[in-house]
């Protein structure tokens, strides 16, 4: 299992956007959700139509509760790499 100290690009992030391999990018952190598919409350449609981009914005208009939030960590598995964008755009 990989830990939080990976590092990602988005285009490898964006790779897993398969049902059986499906990460999520939240305000720069990287999570698989591929085993939570069946479990998330929101459905898997909604996790499978956010993989393979940034859904830091779906994710905050569902407005996830603070439960939610301490959950999700357990799915995180690293952090986007900043290189390409040194800057704020
Ligand atoms: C690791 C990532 C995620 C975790 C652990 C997670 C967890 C949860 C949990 C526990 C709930 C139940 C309500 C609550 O406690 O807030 C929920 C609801 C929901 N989630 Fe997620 N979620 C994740 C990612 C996402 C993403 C990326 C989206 C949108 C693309 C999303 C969309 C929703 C929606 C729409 C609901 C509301 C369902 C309803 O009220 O009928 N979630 N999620």
């Amino acid at each position: 299992m990989a830990t939080l100290s990976e590092i990602y690009t988005m285009e490898e992030a964006a790779l897993h956007n398969t049902k059986e391999d499906c990460w999520v990018v939240i305000d720069g952190k990287v999570y698989d959700v591929s085993a939570y598919l069946d479990e998330h409350p929101g459905g898997d449609d909604v996790l499978l139509t956010a993989t393979g981009k940034d859904a830091t914005d779906e994710f905050e208009d569902a407005g996830h509760s603070k439960s939610a939030r301490e959950l999700m960590e357990k799915f995180c598995i690293g952090r986007l790499t900043n290189l390409r964008k040194p800057f704020p755009e």
